[in-house]
C-alpha cells in the first residue's frame, strides 16, 4: 500500500530545473533510499515532501486514511538541522514534542528515551549551541522521530557521523523501520545498501529508477565471463567472431575486450575456452566476473 504518490513533481529555482517530472511511489514500512549525486534533486524532492517547498508542477497524493496536516504524520531531518543555541537538547525535543501535540508528561519521557537511543544522555542537558555537527545530526534525528510519525524523511543523516555514528545511525534506522517508513537521501550507495529494502535513483532532477534492492542487487550481480586478448590480428578476429554465438549475449565489448553473458555459463566458459585453444587465441585475461552496484550506480549516473 502506498503512503505517499509523487506524480510529474517539477520545481524550478529561476533558470534552474531542480525536479523533472518526478514520479515515485513510497510504500508502507519501507525503507527507501533516495539515491544520486551531488545537484541530482533530492533535497529538493524532501523539501516537497515535507510540505517546506511547492513543485512547480505536478502533484502529491497521500493516503486517504491520513490526517491532512502532513506534519502529524511526518517527520523531517533537513540536512543543517536549525537549533536555538541556547536550549539544551532535553529542552529542545521536549518542545518539539510539544509542537507536535504530545503532553509535557509525554514528551519528557519520548525526549529522555531518544537522547539515550542516540547516544546524547550525557549531554541532554547541555546547551545545543556546545554541541558537534555529529550531535546535532544525531539531535536531529531524534526531534524528527519525537512524534512516532509514519513518515520519517531524514537529508543525508550520516553525512556529519564519524564511522562509529554512521554505524549507530544506520542500526537505529534499520529498528525504526520496523515501525514507520523511512525515505533517506543519501549519495553514498554503501549506506543505502546496509539499510534500505528500495531505492529510488535521481540524476539531473530526474528520476532514473525505482527497484527493489534485492533484485537489483541481483540483477548487477549477474555473472559474466571477461575476455580480453592481446593486440594480435587472428587474436582480436577471434573475439569479433563470438557476436555469433547462439544464446550468448555481449554485455559489452571494445577492440581488445568482450563480456559474454548466457544462461548456461558453465557451457559458455567451457566454449569459448575450447575455440580459443583450438585457435591458437593469445588470451590475456579470462575469468568470471560480477559487476558491483557501485559500478552500476556510476554507469548510471554518467549515462
Ligand atoms: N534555492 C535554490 N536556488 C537556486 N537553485 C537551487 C536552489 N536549491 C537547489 N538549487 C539547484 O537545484 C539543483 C538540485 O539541488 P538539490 O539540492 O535538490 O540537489 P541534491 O541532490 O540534494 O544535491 P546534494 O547531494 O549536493 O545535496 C541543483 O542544480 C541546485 O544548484
Amino acid at each position: 500500500m502506498a503512503l505517499l504518490a509523487a506524480e510529474c513533481l517539477s520545481r524550478r529555482y529561476g533558470r534552474t530545473e531542480a525536479l523533472k517530472e518526478a514520479s515515485f511511489v513510497i510504500g508502507d514500512r519501507r525503507c527507501i533510499a533516495l539515491l544520486g549525486p551531488n545537484g541530482a534533486g533530492k533535497t529538493t524532492t524532501l523539501s516537497i515532501l515535507a510540505g517546506l517547498l511547492k513543485p512547480t508542477s505536478g502533484k502529491l497524493e497521500a493516503d486517504g486514511r491520513l490526517a491532512a496536516d502532513r506534519r502529524q504524520w511526518m517527520g523531517f531531518l533537513p540536512q543543517q538541522p536549525a537549533f536555538f543555541g541556547w536550549m539544551t537538547g532535553f529542552e529542545t525535543m521536549v518542545s518539539a514534542g510539544q509542537l507536535c501535540g504530545l503532553s509535557t508528561h509525554e514528551a519528557k519521557e519520548r525526549a529522555e528515551t531518544l537522547l539515550k537511543t542516540v547516544g546524547l544522555r550525557e549531554s541532554a542537558h547541555r546547551r545545543v549551541s556546545g554541541y558537534s555537527g555529529g550531535m546535532k545530526q544525531r539531535l536531529g534525528l531524534a526531534q524528527a522521530v519525537v512524534h512516532r510519525p509514519r513518515l520519517l524523511l531524514l537529508d543525508e543523516p550520516v553525512s556529519a557521523l564519524d564511522p562509529i555514528g554512521r554505524r549507530d545511525v544506520l542500526d537505529m534506522l534499520a529498528a525504526w523501520k520496523k515501525e514507520m517508513t523511512v525515505l533517506l537521501s543519501t549519495h553514498v550507495l554503501h549506506d543505502a545498501e546496509q539499510v534500505c529494502d528500495e531505492l529510488i535513483l535521481m540524476n539531473k532532477g530526474r528520476v532514473v529508477m525505482q527497484g527493489d534492492m534485492d533484485a537489483l542487487r541481483e540483477t548487477t550481480g549477474r555473472p559474466f565471463l571477461k575476455i580480453v586478448v592481446e593486440d594480435d590480428g587472428p587474436s582480436i578476429r577471434w573475439l569479433k567472431s563470438l557476436k555469433g554465438l547462439p544464446g550468448t549475449t555481449i554485455a559489452e565489448s571494445g577492440t581488445f575486450h568482450c563480456h559474454l553473458m548466457a544462461e548456461d555459463m558453465n557451457a559458455l566458459r567451457k566454449t569459448v575456452l575450447r575455440g580459443a585453444l583450438e585457435e591458437g587465441v593469445k588470451l590475456q585475461a579470462f575469468e568470471m566476473a560480477r559487476k558491483s552496484l557501485e559500478q552500476w550506480f556510476i554507469e548510471a549516473v554518467r549515462a
